[in-house]
């Protein structure tokens, strides 16, 4: 029988699914959410796009709820092979919303010492969670940033797959400057993306602003566009040729460059070993190959849904 924490969920995941569904089939550009605007511009691809651009797409509680309740529905959903991640208006994001910040984690509840940490610690790990859910979800997650992408922005962009920007784009750890060291993602991931640790321990230690041309030339982004209208369309068209590809090979390359990242080679390859035992027997296999062997795009294909 099904507790009622787990029916709960599942009937939040269902009315997120359902609101996607009307939004992509109406094409409305309204969004139900209070922080973020989700639709389908082409079949298999979801775009999530920030969206507070008055506040400079600065995280509030609800983004980072929101985020959560999105992320866990498109990662069960057949109908999304691929997500896009951008910001609306100005900038990408100016990170965590200060003002909300205030009232939630610096007043913490509790009756004692053992009692406030606790419910702090728990706090910390649901902020977490809204970007872990972007790296667990098993669908490639492309993002896209313009303008600034501060504090809590560079968690989230490192937790994604692909990183394009704009040559006006500008990348700061800010977390020192308002009195924190960064912990929903920025301290654990970043090392792993950028091969230097010096310039890691730089940007994170002195808050200073990193522009496009170093994120390019450091690895954190893997592409720079002229202008925001540029690489949404550079998004979208990548977006494509992976939403074209098969579902087994591409949900299975993702999760496989993320175990390999936090294991050594040889339990890597085991995983792997493992992995594959059961995805090599896919039709997609066969389908695919035929294609290649007849010069044809994989985008010709029609994948079983996933
Ligand atoms: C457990 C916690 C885990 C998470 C940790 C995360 C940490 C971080 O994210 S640290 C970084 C925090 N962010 C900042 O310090 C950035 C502060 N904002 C700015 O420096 C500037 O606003 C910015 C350079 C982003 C944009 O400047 P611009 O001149 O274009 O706009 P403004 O006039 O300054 O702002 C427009 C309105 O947006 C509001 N706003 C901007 N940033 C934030 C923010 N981070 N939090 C809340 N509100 C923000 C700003 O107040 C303006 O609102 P209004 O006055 O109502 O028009």
């Amino acid at each position: 029988m099904l507790s009622a924490i787990a029916r709960s969920a599942l009937t939040r995941r269902k009315c997120v699914r359902i609101v996607i569904r009307a939004m992509s089939s109406s094409g409305a550009s309204g969004s139900p959410y209070a922080t973020l605007a989700v639709t389908q511009p082409a079949q298999f691809i979801t775009h999530v796009e920030i969206n507070r651009p008055e506040k400079r797409n600065a995280m509030s509680r609800a983004f980072w709820r929101e985020m959560v309740d999105v992320f866990d529905e498109l990662a069960g959903n057949p109908d999304c092979r691929v997500v896009v991640v951008s910001g609306a208006g100005r900038m990408f994001t100016a990170g965590i919303d200060i003002a909300d910040m205030a009232s939630d984690i610096l007043q913490p509840e509790g009756d004692d010492t053992a009692r406030v940490s606790w419910n702090v610690r728990k706090k910390i790990a649901a902020y977490q969670e809204t970007f872990s859910v972007i790296e667990r979800c098993p669908k490639p997650v492309v993002v896209a940033v313009h303008g600034a992408c501060i504090g809590g922005g560079v968690d989230l962009i490192t937790a994604c797959d692909i990183r394009l920007c704009t040559q006006d784009a500008w990348f700061q750890v800010k977390e020192v400057d308002i009195g924190l060291a960064a912990d929903v993602g920025t301290l654990q991931r970043l090392p792993k993306v950028i091969g230097s640790r010096s310039l890691v321990n730089e940007l994170a230690l002195t808050a200073r602003k990193m522009y496009a041309d170093e994120a390019k030339s450091s690895g954190l982004v893997s592409r720079v566009f002229p202008d925001k209208e540029a690489m949404m369309a550079g998004a979208l068209e990548m977006a494509e040729e992976i939403a074209g590809r098969s579902p087994v090979a591409i949900q299975g390359t993702k999760i496989n460059l993320i175990y390999s990242r936090d294991h050594s080679v040889a339990e890597g390859l085991d995983y792997m070993a493992s992995w594959n035992m059961s995805m090599l027997q896919t039709d997609d296999v066969m389908k695919s190959a035929q294609a290649s062997m007849q010069k044809k795009s994989p985008k010709t294909i029609a994948f079983s849904k996933l």
